[in-house]
């Protein structure tokens, strides 16, 4: 038996009767937080969906926890331990209110509704987004929205969480929690991104879908010196400004960086 949490060999993927990407061998340790890199359209979401069964795999073999997958059952008995968080929010969310949204998964694990709000409650305290609970999960902000899906995922506390660009839409601050908050977690995650941020922190491997294959790369870090000039927003009272000596104590709201909104 393989020490994998999964394991894919020569596995194909195909959308709209041609093949997306072929001769897939991957596997997933535990603890592992592995990034899958590639262009638009090359495949990410499409392998994030068909590890979790929601599209068709070809060929090859794939193994889960020890277990071969080859039907709909298989794929049912793996559900509650491989989390998936969709790109798109609206794919996540379907409850009239956030508790509900995020204890639904609790419940569905066998927990009375009492203690999966309670689970419910605490995975959103975690995410610092308590004071959303009791809010009606559709009126919620594109950015609330994506947060409050990635608690649906972690109340049900799965061994591998997968996630679609999880930090696309979220603000400054909001991204940095939620980058913590991945950090902080023991599940092996296998996540989409295109934030170099979020990849930079989190990454422990890098896989790159290109040309319709898989290519292990080799992620390395090292110091790079950028020079740039940008647009930046000044408040209608400051239109005087001259760009300050000390960027640090700058003026300049830099998009993207809400937490360096000085005076
Ligand atoms: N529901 C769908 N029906 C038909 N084709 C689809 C569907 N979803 C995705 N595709 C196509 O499958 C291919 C792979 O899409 P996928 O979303 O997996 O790529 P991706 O690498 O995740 O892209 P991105 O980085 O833009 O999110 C693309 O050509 C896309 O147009």
């Amino acid at each position: 038996m393989t020490s994998s949490l999964l394991e894919l060999q020569g596995v194909n993927i195909d959308r709209n009767n041609e093949r997306l990407i072929s001769d897939i061998n991957f596997h997933l340790n535990p603890g592992e937080r592995v990034t899958l890199l590639g262009a638009n359209g090359t495949g990410k979401s499409t392998f994030l969906d068909a590890l979790v069964g929601l599209h068709p795999l070809s060929g090859g073999d794939y193994t889960a926890f020890g277990k071969t997958l080859n039907n709909k059952s298989d794929f049912h008995q793996i559900r509650s331990k491989i989390g998936l968080v969709f790109q798109d929010s609206d794919d996540q969310l379907f409850c009239p209110s956030v508790i509900e949204d995020v204890a639904f998964g609790p419940i569905n694990l066998g927990h009375s509704p009492r203690h999966a709000r309670a689970i419910a409650l605490d995975t959103l305290n975690k995410l610092g987004l308590g004071e959303l609970s009791e809010r009606i999960t559709y009126k919620l902000s594109g950015g609330e929205k994506r947060l409050v899906s990635i608690a649906t995922v972690l109340a049900m506390d799965p061994d591998i969480i997968l996630l679609d660009e999880p930090t696309t839409g979220l603000d400054e601050s909001a991204r940095q929690r939620l980058i913590k908050c991945l950090a902080e977690l023991s599940q092996a995650l296998v996540f989409t991104s295109h934030d170099q941020d979020l990849i930079d922190q989190l990454a422990t491997r890098a896989v790159l879908i290109k040309n319709g294959s898989f290519v292990n790369s080799i992620l390395h870090q090292h110091p790079h010196v950028h020079v740039h000039s940008h647009k930046h927003v000044h408040s209608d009272d400051d239109l005087t400004h001259t760009p300050p000596s000390d960027p640090e104590h700058s003026s300049h709201y830099h998009p993207g960086d809400a937490n360096r909104q000085k005076s």
